[in-house]
């Protein structure tokens, strides 16, 4: 198979690239209006929220800081390991600061419910959660993001920033993976 023909391994394509900006013009305008006379740092999660964050950024018409985060639970795979490792901190201190974590998924929730307990520590004046997708059946860690683009079921997912084994995340669609690409 040619790498220039990585839809082929999709079998279900849940979200297209016109829904998903679509939905995410939406929640930026949501975000927008709850953020009045606020100014916002949003603060993404490499590396899947890559996506998300440049989207999302670009559909609010404000000024926004932007910062990084590298955080690792899954490996490779497509379990989640259980431990969360930090890979890269932020450069900006967030005392006093209105932080919008930005991510592509919330999955068991082990990842963003850690982060927001480790970034509370630091004296931030308020924590929010914006994510793409969630899979409310795989929660095992109490998240509760503010914006969330939609509730998808419990079946791994690639594309727009998600991979599997660091590939398809540059795919523009979101869908799930045909049986023989895992076998
Ligand atoms: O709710 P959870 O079960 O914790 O899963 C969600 C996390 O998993 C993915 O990150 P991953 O660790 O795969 O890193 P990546 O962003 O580099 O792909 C995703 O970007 C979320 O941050
Ligand atoms: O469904 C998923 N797909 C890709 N990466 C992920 N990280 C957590 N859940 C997922």
């Amino acid at each position: 198979m040619e790498s220039s023909h990585v839809e082929n391994d999709l079998v279900n394509i849940l979200f297209t690239e016109e829904q998903i900006q679509q939905r995410l013009a939406e929640m930026a305008a949501q975000i927008d209006e709850d953020y009045a006379g606020r100014d916002v740092l949003m603060v993404g999660v490499l590396r899947g929220a890559v996506m998300v964050m440049a989207d999302l950024a670009r559909e609010l018409p404000r000024h926004v800081e932007m910062d990084w985060m590298a955080i690792s639970s899954y490996g490779s795979g497509t379990k989640s390991s259980g431990v969360v490792r930090i890979l890269k901190d932020l450069d900006t201190d967030i005392s006093g600061r209105h932080v919008l974590i930005v991510d592509e998924i919330i999955d068991t929730g082990l990842t963003l419910s850690w982060l927001v307990n480790s970034l509370s520590t630091r004296g931030p004046a308020s924590i929010e959660i914006a994510t793409l997708l969630r899979k409310p059946e795989a929660l095992s860690m109490p998240v509760e993001p503010k914006y969330v683009g939609w509730d998808i079921p419990n079946e791994f997912v690639v594309g727009y920033g998600l991979d599997y084994k660091e590939k398809y995340r540059n795919l523009r669609d979101i869908g799930t993976l045909a049986p023989h690409v895992y076998s």
